[in-house]
Parts: structure tokens; C-alpha cells; sequence
């Protein structure tokens, strides 16, 4: 078991407000990612579900008792970060078992533990080295084994994958999906990197300044964002924002549209613009159009194409795809 349920939580720094107000239930077995823009407190509030941090106001229920005021130690977590955070002069089944040592488990107990995290994770051939005699992927590895090692109620992973290669990333990424699916454990994961809230998140919450934005399916995201925060944070490349006059439609103030989601036809488009710029991805195309005063429009068109630079195209958008947002920003749900 391992559900967690935050209610109101709020963190100042002296005169600083970092989070103001935070409400969230994570259900049991569910992996939750908290996404958003540098600074907007993400690892701040995985720091106070971990208990490194205090919360100013509001409390913390771990399978629905209180934690707020319990020590670290005693919340039923394991925390797994960024710099692997491993003991240089231990070595791989060292740092693995230091946690149940210390918890006066029996060796027996204990082996059985480090056996089970080093199959999981193929660590294995590397029991017997120290942190230094292995690469990157290995100690994220071993310290993503050293959580699975103590059998939390709740893992807690700030940005796992940024020290990591891309190569490593998607590697490591697939890795942690699958411990998900095999351990059923409950996880909080903070990243900065889309595609991997994208591909691993059951859900997403996107903060800022402090606040949550939205929370819902990765999809619920993509396809339903609240707000223009939302639509513009979600999605690469980002979505286009135009304001809704300067295409003729007064049902909103901004109209937004995903690159995706625009074609280039010979007539009868919705904006025209220049060509300004185009990114030959292989499999995509990005191609910028310079619409005047309705901005730079990006079209991502699946395949290569080629366009010279500066020719007139026309653009149009998916209707079914186009999103309005209200004078607030709020985005206004299609009837259907
Ligand atoms: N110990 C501290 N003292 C004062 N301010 C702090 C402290 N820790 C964090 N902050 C501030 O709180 C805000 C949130 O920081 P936090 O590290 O939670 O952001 P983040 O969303 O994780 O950012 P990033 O993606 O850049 O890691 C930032 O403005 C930061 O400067």
C-alpha cells in the first residue's frame, strides 16, 4: 500500500512563498510526475512529501495517517536523486544493503533483498565493485536498486535520468516503466523533461509559481489543456497562439494550434505566411512561417519537404483540433 493525499500545502523561504497551496491524492500503485518551469517548485515539494523539508502550513497523510511531523526514516519512503546521492567506498551491495543494516534486518532478510533489486535491475556482475568502477546508467542503476532494496510505500525520484546520456535516458526510462508495472509501487517523479512525463506518467501535474495548474492523463493534457499554461507547456514543439481577431474569430481571444495539427495547402488556407526557417528532423519536418502580425507559426509536417526560403505558403489547421482561450487565458471546452 502506499497512497498519499496532500492537503494545502504551502512552503516559504523568509519572505518568499514557493508553494501556495497545494492539494493532491495520489492513489495507491499510481506513478504521478510533477512537471513545470524552473523554479515553479517542484523539488521543493518532493522534498517535504520526502520530510527534508518542512512544510510551512497544511498536511501530509501517507496510507492515510498523518506524517507530517514523522522523521524521514520513519515515513515509509525512499528517495532516489539525481547525483545517485551512493557512498563512494562501499561498494555495490554495500550501498544497497546500508539501509536495512541499519535497520537491524537479519542478513538473511537482507541478501534475499539485494538478490531480488540486483536481478531486477541486472546488476549482478557488478555486486562486488565500488561507484567509481562503474558508469552512469550502472549507479543510477544501483541507487534506483538501493530504494527497491528497503520496499517503500512510496518512491520518490527527483530528475533520475538528467545526469544520463539520451541514449541512457530512454534506456533507464524504460527501465523504471517497467519496475512500475512489475513492483506495482507507488511513485512521484519530478522531471523537467516532457517526453518522459509523456511516456511514463499515469498522471501529470503541471505547476506554477507555486500552484497547480492541471492535473490529469498525459493525454487528458494534450488533448484538454485548462489553460493557455498547460497548452503551451505540453507539447513540443509548442502549440501556436494567435490572437483570435487577426484571423477573423471573435468566439475567443487566442486561438491555439499545434504543429501538428496544420497542413500547407494551395488555396483556401487560414493564415498565409513566409517561410522563415525549416528544420529537417528525417521523419518530421519543422517548417516557420512568418504570418506578419499574427507571428511566427511553427507547422510540423511528417516526412521531408523542402521550401524556399522566403516563398508565400498557405497554412491550415485541423478545425477539429483548434483550441480557444477566453480574455483570462482559460480555455473554452468545445460543445460537442
Ligand atoms: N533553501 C532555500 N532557500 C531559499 N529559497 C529556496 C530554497 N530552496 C528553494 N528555494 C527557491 O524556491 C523556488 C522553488 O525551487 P525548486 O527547487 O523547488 O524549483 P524546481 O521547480 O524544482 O526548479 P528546477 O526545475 O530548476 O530544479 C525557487 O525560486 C528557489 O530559488
Amino acid at each position: 500500500m502506499g497512497s498519499l493525499a496532500l492537503k494545502n500545502i504551502t512552503k516559504s523561504f523568509g519572505q518568499v512563498d514557493v508553494i501556495k497551496g497545494v492539494d493532491l491524492e495520489v492513489q495507491d500503485g499510481e506513478l504521478v510526475i510533477f512537471v513545470g518551469p524552473s523554479g515553479c517548485g517542484k523539488s521543493t515539494l518532493l522534498r517535504i512529501i520526502a520530510g527534508l523539508e518542512d512544510a510551512s502550513g497544511g498536511s501530509i497523510a501517507i496510507d492515510s495517517a498523518d506524517v507530517s511531523s514523522t522523521p524521514p526514516s520513519r515515513r515509509g519512503i525512499a528517495m532516489v536523486f539525481q547525483t545517485y546521492a551512493l557512498y563512494p567506498h562501499l561498494t555495490v551491495r554495500d550501498n544497497m544493503s546500508l539501509g536495512l543494516k541499519q535497520a537491524k534486518h537479519p542478513a538473511a532478510h537482507i541478501a534475499e533483498r539485494v538478490d531480488f533489486a540486483s536481478k531486477m535491475l541486472s546488476l549482478e556482475p557488478y555486486l562486488d565493485r565500488r561507484p567509481a568502477e562503474l558508469s552512469g546508467g550502472q549507479r543510477q542503476r544501483v541507487a534506483i536498486g538501493r530504494a527497491v532494496v528497503r520496499k517503500p510505500k512510496l518512491f520518490l525520484f527527483d530528475e533520475p535520468l538528467s545526469n544520463l546520456d539520451a541514449a541512457l535516458r530512454v534506456n533507464t526510462r524504460l527501465e523504471i516503466a517497467r519496475l512500475h508495472r512489475e513492483l506495482g509501487a507507488t511513485m512521484v517523479y519530478v522531471t523537467h523533461d516532457q517526453t518522459e512525463a509523456m511516456t511514463l506518467a499515469d498522471r501529470i501535474v503541471v505547476l506554477n509559481g507555486g500552484r497547480i495548474e492541471q492535473v490529469g492523463t498525459p493525454m487528458e493534457l494534450y488533448n484538454d489543456p485548462a489553460n493557455l499554461f498547460v497548452a503551451g507547456f505540453i507539447g513540443s514543439p509548442q502549440m501556436n497562439f494567435i490572437d483570435a481577431g487577426l484571423l477573423g474569430r471573435e468566439d475567443a481571444k487566442t486561438i491555439g494550434i499545434r504543429p501538428e495539427h496544420i497542413s500547407i495547402v494551395p488555396t483556401n488556407g487560414d493564415i498565409k505566411g513566409r517561410v522563415s526557417h525549416i528544420e529537417h528532423l528525417g521523419a518530421d519536418t519543422n517548417l516557420y512561417l512568418d504570418c506578419g502580425d499574427a507571428g511566427l507559426l511553427c507547422a510540423r509536417l511528417f516526412g521531408e519537404h523542402q521550401f524556399e526560403i522566403d516563398s508565400e505558403l498557405n497554412a491550415k489547421f485541423d478545425e477539429t483540433r483548434v483550441f480557444r482561450f477566453d480574455d483570462q487565458g482559460k480555455a473554452i471546452r468545445r460543445t460537442p
